[in-house]
């Protein structure tokens, strides 16, 4: 292993330290345009083309080593090797953009300053081209001191020179000349010099993004932008999505009607049809509808127009006590709390930081899609509220705006009382206007479809199946209900105490349990427990919507919705917040608060929707 060379990528955030890690290991780790993508380190190895191995780092962008958010800090450990358990890097590699090369050269006099071999890889050549600046990588090797490397990572330019430098590099490890310590006003002045010396001709090219952002960033028309593009978002999921998710859907139904016809009547079958095709399949055909919200996120984030929501909200965020830092979670949070609690290691503060993390399972991650997006279609009749607006898709924007503004509400409480502090200003750099990539569109597509199928393949299946056993067992005799001998039908029975007051039959008691797993498990339970209950004859072959539009009261299913927009269904996110948070503490509290909040407002929305005779 000792020939192993090991090279960290450093460098300001959003410079391409990931997207370059990505194309020098042929890894898929998370690119996107904002600073604080990347929270963790991540290591891959390649062959350099002289034959050495090589271990290359992927770091947290960093604007200086004395910064104080827990992404920073592995930075600073890994660079100066004070990281657990690793070895210092043998050579660093310093990733600097650019078309901001004054600002990313602040930071790297503190890299250069460890007088570790270092090769600069100039990113983002392109972006600068395109915005009329020309460089000098030699005037910029001269005055660093270290090789230059022009590249761009989206497009592999420079990798091949960057590895040849690398491997050359590694003779001459130790052999750096000790560097002036200068202090953070020095590195200031020094950077501009440097970054006059190298980049020599300028034109007025950039004025294209300044004029995008007077319009974006206006405080009236901006947010009203974002509110319609939201909005757009949510009539698209469902708009586009029916035709697929509807053939998907009568697919499943057929699947599940052949294997009947074609196996001898056992447990087997019962197991195929009730559990994995009508359960599993029940999520599956949500797989149109989250492709779709990913394809909008994923080109919002690459455009650069996410750091502009961001940057739109930081009044908003202010308002509540938090700072525009934690948008960014936030915003990853719609996807998933885990990489959402992840992402707030970008956050200084540590009370910012735990507040963020305690209202994280509030946004609407995409677990929540299967049961929202059946219940609408159960109970919400596909029509057109006038200017070709679906109110199927208004219902969904309404719950996903529910999630933010009791996310806000409780931000506020929250620190005034027990993360009680001052909200910090917002210091996120706003990244330059890009035109996504079409193949890294795809691939942030394929992961996403990829995440979701194998949940579906394993933790839903695995929840299924038990919640089947149990279902199916001990048989019933002729004339019973088989869910009610059940054992699961029995503590559903003991459950429902508790959730009948708040309009919840014991259907749903029975799939609120298994839905800790996951939420999505939620839906398939119920597909599962009908398909059981009705396996006698008929009702099999239609979809779960529809078997719940006429086996549910209204009001019960709006009540189930509205406990989905708080309930911490999900053991995942509790199992993250207490690793970040180091304790038991936070995520009791979290779990405690958001079932308290899930409990009341499905009891207000049923009792509500009962009076007024829904
Ligand atoms: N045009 C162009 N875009 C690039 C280049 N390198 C990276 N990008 C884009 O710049 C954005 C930031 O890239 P990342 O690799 O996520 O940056 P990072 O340095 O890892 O950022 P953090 O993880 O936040 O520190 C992404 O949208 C990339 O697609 C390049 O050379 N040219
Ligand atoms: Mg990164």
């Amino acid at each position: 292993m000792s020939d192993t060379i090991r090279v960290a990528l450093l460098g300001n955030p959003n410079a391409g330290k990931s997207a370059l890690f990505n194309k020098l290991t042929g890894a898929r780790q998370k690119i996107a345009n904002y600073p604080g993508v990347t929270v963790e380190r991540v290591a891959g190895i390649l062959t350099l083309p002289d034959g050495t191995q090589m271990e290359a780092i992927d770091l947290p962008g960093a604007y200086a080593f004395d910064a104080s958010s827990p992404d920073e800090d592995v930075t600073r450990k890994v660079a100066q090797g004070e990281f657990p358990g690793e070895a210092e890097p043998d050579i660093l590699v310093l990733v600097l953009d650019a078309g901001n090369l004054e600002q990313h050269l602040v930071f790297a006099q503190e890299v250069l300053a460890l007088g570790k071999p270092t090769i600069v890889a100039l990113n983002m050549v392109d972006m600068a081209e395109r915005d009329g600046l020309k460089l000098d990588a030699t005037v910029l090797s001269q005055a660093l001191g270290v090789p230059v490397v022009e590249t761009v990572a989206v497009r592999r330019r420079g990798i091949d020179q960057l590895k040849a430098a690398i491997a050359e590099a590694r003779g001459q490890v130790g052999t750096l000349a000790d560097r002036p310590k200068m202090d953070a006003t020095e590195r200031r002045l020094e950077a501009r010099t440097i970054a006059k010396a190298t980049v020599f001709q300028t034109s007025r090219a950039r004025r294209i993004g300044d004029r995008l952002d007077n319009v974006l960033l206006n405080p009236w028309i901006g947010p009203l932008i974002l509110l319609v593009l939201l909005f757009v978002i949510f009539q698209a999921v469902f708009a586009w999505a029916a035709p697929l998710s509807d053939a998907l859907d009568a697919g499943a139904g057929a699947l599940g009607a052949w294997v009947k016809a074609e196996m001898p009547e056992s447990i087997l079958r019962d197991f195929l049809t009730e559990g994995v095709i009508a359960g599993v399949g029940s999520v599956v055909v949500f797989l149109p509808q989250i492709i779709i919200l990913f394809l909008f996120i994923l080109i919002m984030e690459a455009t650069g127009y996410m750091a502009r929501a961001a940057f739109l909200m930081d009044r908003l965020m202010a308002g509540v006590g938090l700072s525009g830092r934690s948008f960014i979670p936030l915003l990853s949070s719609f996807a998933c709390a885990i990489p959402g609690i992840m992402a707030t290691r970008s956050i200084a503060d540590p009370k910012d930081r735990l507040t963020t993390i305690l209202i994280a399972p509030l946004m609407t991650c995409s677990a929540r899609l299967p049961v929202y997006g059946v219940l609408i279609a159960a109970f919400i009749p596909a029509r057109d509220v006038g200017m070709g607006i679906g109110l199927q898709g208004l219902v969904m924007f309404c719950l996903y705006l529910a999630g933010i503004v009791a996310a806000l509400v409780v931000a506020l409480v929250l620190r005034g009382t027990l993360t009680r502090g001052e909200a910090t200003g917002f210091i996120m750099e706003l990244p330059r206007y890009q035109l996504p990539s079409i193949a890294d569109i795809a691939i942030g597509l394929w992961q996403r479809a990829w995440v979701f199928l194998r949940r579906a393949g394993t933790i839903i299946f695995s929840a299924t199946v038990i919640l089947w056993v149990l279902l199916s067992f001990p048989q019933a005799e002729p004339g019973e209900s088989q869910v009610d001998v059940s054992i699961a039908g029995q503590i559903a029975d003991g459950l429902n105490v508790v959730l009948e007051p708040i309009g919840f039959n014991r259907e749903i008691s029975l799939a609120l349990v298994p839905a800790m797993a996951a939420r999505e498990v939620a839906v398939s339970a119920l597909a599962t427990t009908y398909a059981i209950d009705a396996s006698d004859e008929e009702a099999e072959a239609e979809g779960l919507a529809s078997t719940l539009s006429t086996r549910w009261s209204l009001p019960t299913a709006l009540a189930f919705l509205a406990w989905f927009v708080f309930a911490p269904q999900c053991l995942s996110t509790i199992a993250v917040a207490r690793r970040e948070t180091n304790g038991w503490k936070w995520p009791a509290f979290m779990v405690g608060y958001l079932f308290a909040l899930a409990y009341i407002f499905a009891g207000i929305t049923y009792w509500s929707a009962v009076t007024l005779g829904l």
